[in-house]
């Protein structure tokens, strides 16, 4: 919608015929969008060697469990001069590759065309062109720039940023920390616990960073405390709505059926458990809430038990870089 705007000829790939068919014959997507018109410039296809030839931009906006199938599905109509932009919040399953990793693998383009797209938006305001601010992350700032020329509109204010472990952690782990919070208010606690919730999990969010190699400055910005506070705090994220409906009692699978889209949290959670162990990095809230996802541990518990840990300093466990 927003390349639209900036007067692009967008392609949008979709493996669903009766989807590219609605997008367009009425210019709506009403499953995901409802009520929302698309504007005229985009047009779907579901044949992926339609969207991707002879692109200048291709932007990746699958899920982390899908992004190393689509991307090896596009790789041979890709050219080596091609912007790769990706929107993709998680980590690959098993391997625990960030999503930039995962698409240096699969694309024929040196690791300087690669960019990482995050920060504050639900798709349900910025097709609204509702104001929104995002960051675009690459080591090289010439693609970075190149991402926000073709990205920045009056609505959609687009800044750069050189780490993109920092933003690609950070987009990653505040999915945690909005499913935790969905749970803290599921189960009735006040505004407290939420800030608390939420400024506990920036440090967890900074040190596994930090470890990773990320700029701590980064996590004070639109990648960290942007999206953490439009996640944490709002009806329209997934996660968020997933962590009440957890703290309602509902199985994990009956959860994620009923939202009937990606809760990129549930699968980050498994990834954020084994990298704190592999970076010995201190995780309290993922560990508390892996427990509750996976170990069938109880909501209430989970939080006695965050709050009765040994008396600490406040920034005991951020090694100095
Ligand atoms: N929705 C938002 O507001 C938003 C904002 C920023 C970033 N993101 C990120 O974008 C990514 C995608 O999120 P979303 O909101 O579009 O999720 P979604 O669940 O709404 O849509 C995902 C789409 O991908 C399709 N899909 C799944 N596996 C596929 C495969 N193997 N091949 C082809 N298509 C496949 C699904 O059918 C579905 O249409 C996530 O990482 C999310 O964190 C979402
Ligand atoms: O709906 P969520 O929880 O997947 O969040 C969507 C975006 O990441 C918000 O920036």
């Amino acid at each position: 919608s927003v390349l639209a705007d900036n007067e692009y000829d967008v392609r949008l790939w979709s493996r669903n015929a009766d989807q590219v068919a609605e997008i367009n014959r009425l210019h709506t997507n009403n499953r995901f969008l409802p009520g929302i018109t698309l504007p005229e410039g985009i047009r779907a296809t579901d044949d992926i060697a339609d969207a991707v030839t002879g692109a200048e931009l291709v932007l990746f906006a699958a899920t982390s469990a899908s992004m190393r199938e689509v991307a090896a599905k596009a790789a041979s109509y890709i050219s080596p001069e091609t912007l790769i932009v990706h929107a993709t919040k998680g980590f690959e399953t098993g391997t625990l590759k960030r999503m930039t990793t995962v698409l240096a693998e699969e694309l024929p383009v040196d690791p300087k065309r690669l960019v990482v797209l995050s920060g504050p938006s639900h798709a349900e305001e910025v097709v609204k062109r509702q104001p929104t601010t995002v960051v675009v992350a690459s080591e090289s700032l010439e693609a970075a720039e190149h991402a926000q020329d073709a990205l920045i509109t009056s609505f959609f204010r687009v800044y750069t940023n050189p780490d993109v472990v920092g933003v690609e952690v950070a987009g990653a782990i505040k999915n945690i920390i909005a499913l935790g919070a969905g749970l803290t208010d599921g189960l009735g606690f006040g505004d407290n616990a939420k800030a608390a919730l939420l400024t506990r999990g920036l440090s967890e969010i900074t040190r596994l960073g930090m470890a990773m190699g990320a700029n701590p400055l980064t996590f004070s910005g639109l990648a960290g405390v942007g999206d953490l506070i439009v996640t944490g705090t709002s009806k329209l994220s997934r996660n968020w709505r997933a962590g009440s409906m957890l703290a309602e009692g509902l199985p994990l699978q009956d959860v994620l059926d009923r939202m009937g889209m990606v809760v990129e949290g549930v699968r980050t959670t498994k990834a954020a458990h084994e990298l704190s162990r592999t970076y010995g990095v201190v995780m309290p809230i993922t560990e508390q809430l892996y427990q509750v996802l996976f170990e069938g541990k109880q909501p209430r518990k989970a939080a006695e038990d965050l709050m009765g840990r040994l008396r600490k300093h406040e920034m005991e466990d951020i090694a100095a870089p």
